[in-house]
């Protein structure tokens, strides 16, 4: 199983947030977290990627338990989280944003090229710094920068947050050509039910930290 979490209980110091949290997420798989606003989506995916602790349960990948790694060590593993807000590096051209997540997942510089090409929206404003990008573009290069880590699983956070639906529909065929050339699993974060009905094969619903059945 590529993502397997096992009663997983999780929270911000003594404030109890997700509560018993099982959930799978086979190869290959796109699954779906739908969930209303503040209802733990956000913070499950900080659990998953070791920004959180685990208080109970446990989180697998791949057969290994990594419910205590910190972040690095997930990441290294293939976790890659493109997390809410996008948090591109404003002063950092495009081209260097993605080179300098190579630089941090430990893959050459021309890793940042080949991830670049495969979307026709950044190759023309490789040159411009991040900061001055649209939000639909800064969630083409947030996409495209974890990708540089070479992860296997994906955890993306509300990609359609604030972005115009022309863009949003060029996000999920960016994501659909991502599963059939990177073979990515991927675990996403939404609000959008549609965005989600377009890729994914399974959804869980998250209400006041816990899944609905
Ligand atoms: N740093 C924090 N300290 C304490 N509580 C927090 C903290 N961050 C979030 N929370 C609380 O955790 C709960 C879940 O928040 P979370 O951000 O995971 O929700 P969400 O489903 O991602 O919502 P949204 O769609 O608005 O991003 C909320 O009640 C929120 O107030």
């Amino acid at each position: 199983m590529m993502l397997e979490l096992t009663g997983v209980h999780s929270g911000y110091g003594q404030i109890p947030i997700l509560r018993d949290i099982t959930l799978h997420v086979a190869e290959g798989e796109f699954v779906g977290i739908l969930g209303d606003n503040g209802m733990g989506k956000t913070t499950l995916l900080m659990t998953i990627g070791g920004d959180l602790s685990t208080t109970q349960g446990r989180i697998g990948m791949e057969g290994r338990d990594i419910t205590a790694l910190p972040i690095h060590r997930r990441a290294r593993l293939g976790l890659g989280h493109v997390k809410q807000g996008r948090r591109i590096f404003p002063q950092l051209t495009v081209r260097e944003n993605m080179q300098a997540a190579c630089l941090a997942g430990g893959q050459s510089l021309d890793r940042a090229e080949e991830m670049t090409a495969l979307f026709p929206r950044l190759a023309p404003i490789a040159g411009r710094p991040g900061g001055v990008l649209s939000g639909g573009e800064q969630q083409i290069l947030a996409l495209a920068r974890c990708l540089c880590a070479a992860p296997r699983l994906v955890m993306l956070d509300e990609p359609t947050e604030g972005i115009q639906p022309s863009i949003r529909d060029e996000i999920v065929e960016a994501l659909l050509m991502l599963r059939d050339r990177l073979h990515l699993t991927m675990l996403l974060v939404e609000q959008d039910e549609a965005f989600l009905g377009a890729l994914c094969t399974r959804r869980y619903y998250l209400e006041k930290g816990r899944l609905l059945a």
